[in-house]
């Protein structure tokens, strides 16, 4: 092993100008976008060891670190190339980066050194692989944040949907000079090639990185961007700091094996955007406020911070709000509502307005107040907003289908107890006369709890329920429907069991009256269901909707 300051000194000996070649794709995804226009990219040695120590995160290189330079940066032995820095991480094994080895890899960084599969290459040893990859990648790909206006959402429910909203009237406020990082698409630039399905909600840092670095090349002036509590978990998003921060809601989810030991860890996850945000936004009316205000308020300054609610609404503190919103019209096709700015700050943004959403559903609401607030801070006159509201649609997410014999039919992701409540009691109230009919599964192995939340919401809000399967994963979805059903008030809502989800939801829409509501949950727009580690095609709830009712 070689001593730190040798490490160093070695590689600064006869470093050279960085040669500019290309970059790797990292990521299956990744590969469909990376068009010949994207900036070369390329780190040297000496660069790479000088940030880790100043970072506090470099141990030991395992040789004497040479005087390359590193063409190519991947966490995946799939995508190596010749001159490429190799990370080793997660549930990594070694035989990975003896591939890596074969293909071109000249050094690798680790939490531990591989003398084995790692002989003759470069091991750079570190004690937090995640954060030395979202350090190497933000140089490697030139820091590319730098030239964007990033607004990032977190919260259990809305991030995708407060997203969209946000990057239609960044759309409409920059003249399409926006980028969109989704847990739905990734949208880099505005030609076909520049969207591309998402794997994560928010990806990998050398991803992330990657990503941004497309969007610059593209043109992109701003981006909008979902922040997990898992990317501050895993450091994907490590070291970059956001424009604007908007803190959703919490509830209990994502915690359990690969995701958070406790509620307490999730909420500390997802408070870090706060932290790493320039501006704040917090929804006043989220669970745990008392926590969520005081962290934003230890690192941002109180003229940073920007609290909204619902007018009337009853908040866990006694904060002075900076805006309000309140409905004027809704029903089962758009929200009217009126927004106000109470405090100065606010009243500079000048948003005051009637907006309309296409978007139903009252939560909605508060998700595009959030969107106006992070638009009018980035700059977007009300005008600007209230028109990308209009035409916004998101994808999966409240989609209408309608015939004149049947029941409405609304597609929607939700797919846990918070987000499955809010949807059936915006639409339960709406419906005076008639039926709510749900078809839903859960998915196995994950979000366990998820299947109790499901049997609460239908008890509260339902009138049949068609239990159904929803990514089973190795689990039989006979095995989860009846977990759920096991919470259902059966004097309530009538239950049926059609495992096969097509079927079921033709058997939804078959014995629905046009008074009826039906409501096919938690896969939104998803084009798979995944069967014992398989991703098997699905033709999505939405088409087969569109196929019943014309079928029927
Ligand atoms: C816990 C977690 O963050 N897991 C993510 C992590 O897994 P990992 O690092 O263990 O990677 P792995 O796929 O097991 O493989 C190990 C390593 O070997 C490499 N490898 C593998 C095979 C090979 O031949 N050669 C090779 O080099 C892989 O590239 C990887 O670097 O890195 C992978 C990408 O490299 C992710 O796909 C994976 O997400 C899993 C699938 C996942 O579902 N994560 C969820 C919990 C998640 O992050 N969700 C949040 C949203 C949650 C919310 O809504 O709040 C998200 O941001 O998406
Ligand atoms: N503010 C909200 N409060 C409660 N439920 C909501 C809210 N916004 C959306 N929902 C419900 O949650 C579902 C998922 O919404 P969305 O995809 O925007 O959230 P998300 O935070 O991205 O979710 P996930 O992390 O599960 O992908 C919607 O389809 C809707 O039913």
């Amino acid at each position: 092993m070689i001593c730190l300051r040798n490490a160093i000194e070695l590689a600064l000996i006869g470093a050279n100008e960085s040669t500019v070649v290309g970059v790797v794709m990292n990521g299956d995804l990744t590969k469909q976008h990376l068009g010949d226009e994207s900036k070369p990219m390329s780190l040297d040695m000496t660069q790479a060891l000088t940030l880790l120590n100043e970072h506090q995160l470099l141990i030991q290189t395992t040789q004497p670190a040479s005087t390359q330079t590193f063409q190519h940066v991947t966490y995946d032995s799939r995508q190596v190339t010749a001159d490429t820095l190799f990370f080793c991480k997660g549930n990594f094994k070694p035989a990975y980066l003896a591939s890596a080895k074969a293909a071109g890899a000249t050094a690798y960084v680790a939490e531990t050194a591989y003398d084995e599969a790692g002989a003759g290459l470069t091991g750079i040893i570190v004690t937090n692989i995640q954060k030395a990859m979202a350090l190497l990648g933000a140089a490697f790909y030139g820091y590319p944040q730098n030239d964007l206006f990033i607004v990032a959402f977190t919260g259990t429910k809305g991030k995708t949907t407060s997203s969209y909203f946000t990057y239609h009237i960044e759309k409409q406020h920059t003249d399409n000079h926006v980028a969109l990082f989704s847990t739905i698409d990734r949208i880099v630039g505005n030609k076909p090639a520049d969207k591309f399905k998402s794997d994560l909600t928010t990806p990998e840092s050398l991803d992330l990185f990657h990503d941004m670095r497309s969007a610059v090349d593209n043109g992109m002036t701003h981006l909008v961007m979902e922040v997990s509590s898992q990317a501050y978990k895993k450091n994907r998003v490590y070291g970059l700091t956001f424009d604007v921060g908007i803190f959703l809601n919490i509830t209990p989810d994502h915690i359990g094996e690969n995701e958070h030991p406790t509620f307490a860890d999730y909420l500390h996850c997802k408070e870090q955007l706060l932290v790493n945000s320039r501006t704040c936004i917090i929804n006043a009316e989220t669970a745990q406020l008392l926590d969520v205000y005081q962290t934003a308020k230890a690192t941002t300054e109180p003229e940073q911070i920007y609290l909204y609610a619902r007018e009337g609404a009853k908040l866990a503190l006694p904060l002075d709000l900076d805006v309000t919103f309140k409905n004027v019209n809704e029903d089962l096709h758009q929200s009217d509502f009126a927004v106000t700015a109470l405090s100065d700050k606010a009243k500079a943004l000048a948003l005051d307005e009637t907006y309309e959403l296409h978007v139903p559903g009252d939560y909605n609401e508060s998700n595009a107040v959030s969107a106006i607030m992070a638009g009018a801070l980035s700059g977007a006159k009300s005008t600007e907003i209230k028109q990308a509201l209009v035409d916004v649609h998101v994808p999966g997410r409240m989609e209408m289908v309608t015939s004149p014999d049947h029941g409405t039919i609304y597609i929607d992701y939700a797919h846990n107890y918070a987000s499955l409540k809010a949807l059936l009691q915006f639409l339960h109230q709406q419906t005076h006369a008639g039926k709510v009919i749900v078809v839903i599964g859960s998915t196995g192995n994950k979000g366990v709890s998820r299947r109790e939340g499901f049997g609460k919401a239908l008890s509260e809000e339902a009138d049949v329920a068609i239990l159904t399967t929803d990514d089973p994963g190795y689990e039989d979805p006979k095995v989860i429907a009846d977990a759920i059903d096991a919470h259902i008030d059966h004097e309530r809502v009538t239950v049926q069991f059609v495992m096969d989800r097509q079927t079921a939801i033709e058997t939804a829409i078959n014995m629905s009256t046009p008074d009826d509501i039906v409501v096919l949950a938690g896969k939104g727009e998803d084009a798979y269901q995944k069967v014992n580690g398989v991703n098997t095609p699905y033709p999505t709830d939405v088409t087969i909707a569109k196929n019943a009712v014309k079928e029927l």
